[in-house]
């Protein structure tokens, strides 16, 4: 890690620290992850949690929407080794940003901002079989020119897309909680992409309102009562996967609810709008919106271009990731 000057810190949590750096060769500025209690030694568990965020960031690589990754190292130095993950600088965090604007984004707004979040969740969920499984605004950031990219595959898997060879039983819990979907509250192990949207409906309710989370619970049971009191069971109970859920049996699933309480909690959003948001918190996980669904609802589709004025330079990028995902060769980034 030599080749970087270290700048100053711009995050830390669970998984690791992150530093601005600058590279001494090029000048460029990028953000390196240090992987917190990475020591080699041989602990094949720390090795398969960084290669995993590694392969899950190299998969991404060159989607306008997802964080490029530029290089991955293991560094041998006195005492042990050290994990790296360099990435691009993008900027603060959705969770900074909506804390210093401190007000709803306007629709129009809001919109451009989930067609970018909805196209980075496609690629990962059609195209690379990407699971993220923690999508949060801390977990997003803003570059420069207001354009979003998803960050912090510290959670993220590989699933099998053909869902005759699930590989499930998955890890859980996963996802903060604020954002976990019904399924995994219940205690679902073989979930899909829908923990990822279910999350992304979240995010879309906290950009209309100001920052304020939708459902901020303070136990899992908690977050389950929260989630059913406003927008209802949602017909959970009646989905074929409900009577194999850990906490089926739960009394919180015996309650009598009131209907979905959304369209009052959001008056001001338009029916397109309305249609997308209550699509992606819906709490049946085989009726949920998936990502590629979302993009094809009327909010979407029938907005006019001025919505994206973006668009030029995010299809270039978006171009570089068709080809390589349709299989042109591959970049070199891990280089441990
Ligand atoms: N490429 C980047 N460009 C700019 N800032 C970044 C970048 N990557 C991460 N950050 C900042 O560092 C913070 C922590 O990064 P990251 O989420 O990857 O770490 P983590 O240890 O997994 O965090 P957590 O435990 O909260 O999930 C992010 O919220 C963001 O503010």
């Amino acid at each position: 890690m030599e080749h970087y000057e270290r700048l100053e810190k711009i995050g830390e949590g669970a998984s690791g620290v992150v530093y601005k750096a600058r590279c001494r060769r090029t000048g460029a500025v990028v953000a390196v992850k240090r992987l917190r209690g990475y020591c080699g030694n041989e602990d094949a568990e720390e090795e398969e949690v960084f290669l995993r965020e590694a392969r899950c960031l190299e998969a991404c690589r060159g989607h306008p929407s997802l964080v490029e990754l530029r290089a991955a190292h293991l560094d041998h130095a006195a005492g042990g080794v050290a994990a790296f993950l360099v990435m691009e600088y993008v900027g603060p965090s959705l969770a900074q940003a909506m804390r210093e604007r401190g007000r709803p984004f306007p629709e129009a707004e809001c919109r451009r901002l989930m067609r970018q979040l909805l196209e980075g969740a496609r690629a990962m969920h059609e195209s690379l079989g990407v699971l993220h499984r923690d999508l949060k605004p801390d977990n997003v950031l803003v570059d420069a020119h207001g354009n979003l990219k998803i960050c912090d595959f510290g959670m993220s898997r590989f699933f099998a897309k053909d869902t005759t060879k699930s590989t499930a039983p998955y890890t859980s819990p996963v996802v903060t909680l604020w954002y976990r979907a019904p399924e995994l509250l219940l205690g679902s192990r073989d979930y899909d992409a829908g923990v990822d949207t279910w999350a992304l409906g979240c995010i879309m309710a906290e950009l209309l309102s100001g920052g304020a989370p939708l459902f901020p619970g303070r136990s899992e049971m908690d977050q389950l009562n929260r989630v059913f009191d406003a927008v209802g069971m949602g017909g959970i109970e009646s989905w074929p996967g409900f009577a194999r859920l850990p906490r089926a049996g739960s009394p919180l699933c015996a309650r009598p609810r009131p209907p979905s309480r959304l369209r009052e909690m959001f008056p001001a959003l338009s029916a397109a709008g309305f249609d997308v948001l209550s699509g992606l918190l819906d709490c049946r996980p085989d009726t949920r919106l998936s990502a590629a669904d979302a993009l094809r609802r009327p909010w979407f589709t029938d907005a006019t271009a001025a919505d994206s004025p973006d668009q030029q330079p995010r299809n270039a990028c978006g171009a570089r990731f068709a080809a390589r995902v349709g299989g042109a060769a591959a970049a070199d980034a891990i280089v441990v």
